[in-house]
């Protein structure tokens, strides 16, 4: 069931309110035949049926990754700025938010309260006990 909400920005910080579609991802999987083809890519829901033949990397690769998320097959390819472009045509909604998956460990060192040492004292210090007791036990000759 797709839901639709009022998003209060337009990603400039203008304050536009324009409306969402939210899908569920079970919703996403279920649009996976040649008949009905959507995609995710970065959160955001593209319908790609009408696009299938049209892919300059071919109707095999998409059918890959139908009904699932293509960001990172996406980001491998190194698709050009047209092709990012070109997304805009084929956006149908967002993923909703209970399926966001979240970011992957926590990128802001504030928050990260484990302090790791960069470099081990184990060898230096050992190594220069023994150097200096060396020196301090040399016999004359
Ligand atoms: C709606 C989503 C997509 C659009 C609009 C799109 C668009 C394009 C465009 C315009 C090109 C020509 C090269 C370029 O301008 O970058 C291309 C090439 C290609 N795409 Fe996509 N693509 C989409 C999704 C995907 C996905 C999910 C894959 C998965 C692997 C993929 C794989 C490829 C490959 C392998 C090529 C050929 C690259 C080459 O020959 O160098 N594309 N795509």
């Amino acid at each position: 069931m797709a839901t639709v909400e009022a998003s209060s920005s337009d990603g400039k910080g203008q304050g536009v309110e324009t409306p969402v579609t939210y899908y569920r991802l079970e919703e996403v999987a279920k649009r996976n035949t040649l008949k009905e083809m959507w995609l995710v890519i970065h959160g955001r829901i593209y319908d790609i049926t009408r696009f299938l033949n049209e892919h300059p990397g071919g109707e095999e690769v998409l059918l890959e990754q139908a009904g699932a998320d293509a960001s990172e097959s996406f980001e491998d390819v190194g698709h050009s700025s047209d092709a990012r472009e070109m997304l805009k045509q084929y956006y149908i909604g967002d993923v909703h938010p209970n399926d966001l998956k979240p970011e992957s460990g926590n990128k802001d060192p504030l928050k990260n309260n484990t302090c790791k040492r960069r470099y081990s004292l184990r060898f230096p210090v050992p190594f220069l006990l023994h150097v200096g007791k060396q020196i301090l036990l040399r016999r004359p000759c």
